[in-house]
């Protein structure tokens, strides 16, 4: 599924945070979407995945609007795995992961066993199936953001949206997580902080900073010394190893 999010103006009072920005991803392609802490990379993310309606702009999915869809319809398109995930009520992980079937299901209509069997796979995906029923709210910050990759897997869309989706977790889960959703073969638009994980697995960077897109492109073309200067202010070399993976090192 392609996905544009087109000249997106959005401010919060009388500060403007996005001045008419302007991305987008391919069908299946894998997009990374970086730029310093309060860069407006969260606030672009909520703009496409509805919580925030831009006050200029335009959400296209497949070309058709987002605004004129149904929530219903945008979400068998689109899921997400947001920042901070908490619910007031003391929800099992498997209920938690089970609302990702909502938008499939008619109002009253119940769980039938084919939900269930998505479900427990996408437990078995993330490796959390033996937490099926815990409590969410006793995880760690980690075990819960693995179930709510879970939720949006048992969602089965053609575009996940991912907002910084390895905030909380170790090296090999961070790895892990982001395998899978690679190897998922749909279309995902990510902010990502670390900049080798986002050279490793994006097709396709963009850059925010100061509400604009400051640069676009392969991680090669992007992720240059002098670029990282601009938007970082910090010193680094960007070298390859011996199969052709960059690595960004601070110095
Ligand atoms: N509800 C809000 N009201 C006022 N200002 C807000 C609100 N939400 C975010 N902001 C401000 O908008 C700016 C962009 O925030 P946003 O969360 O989009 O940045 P970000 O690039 O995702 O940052 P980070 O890398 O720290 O997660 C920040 O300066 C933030 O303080």
């Amino acid at each position: 599924m392609k996905v544009s999010a087109d000249n997106i103006r959005l401010s919060y009072g009388a500060e403007e945070i996005l001045k008419s920005v302007s991305i987008g991803a391919e069908d299946k392609e894998f997009v990374g979407l970086i730029g310093p802490n309060g860069s407006g990379k969260s606030t672009l993310l909520k703009c496409i995945y509805r919580i925030l309606k831009p006050n200029d702009g335009c959400v296209m999915l497949d070309g058709s609007p987002l605004q004129d869809m149904s929530y219903r319809s945008s979400a068998k398109k689109m899921a997400v795995v947001a920042q901070h995930n908490y619910y007031n009520f003391d929800f099992s992980v498997r209920e938690v992961v089970l609302m990702g079937r909502s938008p499939h299901k008619k109002a009253i209509e119940r769980d039938n066993a084919r939900d269930y069997a998505i479900v427990d796979n996408a437990l078995c995906t993330v490796g959390m199936e033996r937490f099926a029923d815990r409590s969410f709210s006793t995880l760690s910050g980690g075990e819960q953001q693995r179930v709510i990759l879970a939720r949006a897997l048992a969602q089965q869309t053609p575009c996940l949206v991912l907002d910084e989706p390895t905030n909380h977790l170790d090296i090999t889960h961070q790895l892990q997580l982001l395998k899978i959703v690679k190897n998922l073969n749909v279309t995902v638009i990510s902010a990502i902080h670390d900049l080798n994980i986002a050279a490793m697995f994006c097709d396709r960077i963009y850059v925010l900073k100061d509400g604009i897109i400051a640069a676009e492109g392969a991680p090669r073309e992007v992720l240059t010394r002098k670029l990282i200067k601009e938007i970082y202010q910090v010193e680094s070399e960007v070298v390859e190893d011996s199969r052709g993976q960059m690595h960004i090192l601070f110095t």
